[in-house]
């Protein structure tokens, strides 16, 4: 099985446990590997054929932009129930980052897998 990804995908949201995080959008990239047999795209070079990386980003950014969840957990576990029911994708591994979240860390986030990779 071949990979189609998606690398730093930024956008903004409603998210957070703390009640001060509740009237802010806070920065989140995405990160998302896309399970994909490339060879039928190749072979007739249609974005039909092809796990279209363009459309899955506008959906993801723009559920992303329209959540208000607490935990990143569920975000991140919408967002691939998302792309597994809209898209032709059967396994994906997402990284999902709230950069301003811990001032003494670079980064914080959850990584998840789910669908099979066959
Ligand atoms: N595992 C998690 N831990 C924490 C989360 C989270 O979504 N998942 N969220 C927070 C706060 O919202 C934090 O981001 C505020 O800085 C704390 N821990």
């Amino acid at each position: 099985m071949d990979t189609v990804y998606i690398e730093g995908l930024e956008t903004d949201a409603v998210i957070g446990v703390y009640a001060w995080e509740r009237g802010i959008r806070q920065k989140l990239v995405i990160d998302l590997e896309l399970a994909s047999d490339n060879r039928a795209a190749a072979a007739t070079d249609a974005i039909g054929d092809a796990v279209d990386y363009d459309a899955i980003s506008k959906a993801v950014l723009a559920y992303v932009r329209a959540s208000e969840f607490q935990l990143i957990e569920t975000l991140a576990e919408r967002v691939a129930d998302l792309v597994l029911a809209d898209f032709d994708v059967s396994w994906l591994r997402l990284r999902l980052a709230k950069p301003g979240a811990v001032a003494e860390a670079a980064s914080v986030g959850v990584i998840i897998e789910r669908g099979e990779r066959s």
